[in-house]
């Protein structure tokens, strides 16, 4: 029998880990898991429930019952709490200023560590693959999946992407990035490779160079185990 295809990346704010990943599923026509939007969905769920978030038992709890459903389609990805679709919803600087407050209590965590790995298992089963991507995906979530990949960039070309992105002022991205990794670097560690992650530096590299530098990745790992397949050959 065949192995999954997981293919785990990390990566600080704005190094392009959600549009890669998102491409790079869709060429290998696997399952696509944006870690990030579940600590989003759940600090707008929270907001939502007029939950305060200074509250960590609170929140914690308010995680573990939340109704969460992730679409993991990389063509059409969404993000849902219940029936209530809420993609636009968390992109939105109200939880963008706010999400490393639930990021950073351990219980929630737990919870969607757990989830996580549900949902990596279920995408993988339907599709024979799963790109999952992250601050912890690499280390805690999927450390053993069969490609691990850390991509980086200088914090001036994070900057400069977010502003492109967002139509902003270079200087107006530092809260969204460096501020807001400093503040989920208390938690997680994902500025520098664990043992057996591959580094990937975007700096210097447009897009469509760093979907083809993860794509060289994963051939590679393919090429030098039999047992795992994709239906893209
Ligand atoms: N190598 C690259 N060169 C230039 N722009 C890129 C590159 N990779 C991604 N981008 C662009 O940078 C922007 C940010 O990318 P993306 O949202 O995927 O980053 P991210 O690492 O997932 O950030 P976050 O963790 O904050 O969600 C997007 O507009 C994307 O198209
Ligand atoms: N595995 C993860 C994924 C995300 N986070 C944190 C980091 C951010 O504060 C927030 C939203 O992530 P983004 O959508 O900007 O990638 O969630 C995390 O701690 N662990």
């Amino acid at each position: 029998m065949s192995k999954a295809l997981v293919i785990a990346i990390d990566g600080p704010s704005g190094t392009g880990k959600s549009s890669v990943s998102k491409a790079v599923a869709s060429r290998l026509g696997v399952s696509f898991l944006d870690t990030g939007a579940m600590y989003r969905a759940l600090a707008w769920s929270c907001v939502d429930a007029q939950i305060d978030l200074g509250d960590a038992d609170a929140v914690a709890e308010h995680c573990r019952t939340f109704d969460l459903r992730m679409g993991m389609n990389p063509k059409s990805p969404t993000v849902a709490v219940g029936e209530r679709p809420i993609d636009a919803e968390i992109r939105q600087d109200a939880v963008t200023s706010v999400v490393s407050q639930v990021a950073t209590n351990l219980d929630v965590r737990a919870n969607l560590k757990q989830r996580q790995r549900d949902l990596i298992a279920q995408g993988a089963e339907a599709t024979g693959g799963c790109v999952a991507e992250g601050r912890d995906i690499t280390t805690v979530v999927a450390p053993d999946a069969p490609v691990r990949i850390l991509m980086t960039a200088s914090e001036e070309a994070r900057m400069a992407r977010r502003s492109k992105q967002l139509k902003v002022a270079v200087a107006s991205t530092r809260s969204q990035i460096v501020d807001r990794d400093r503040a989920d670097s208390t938690v997680s560690q994902f500025t520098t490779a664990a043992d057996g992650v591959v580094t990937i530096d975007t700096s210097h590299i447009d897009f469509r160079q760093s979907v083809a530098a993860v794509l060289r990745v994963v051939q590679e790992v393919l090429d030098g185990d039999p047992e795992l397949s994709t239906s893209a050959g």
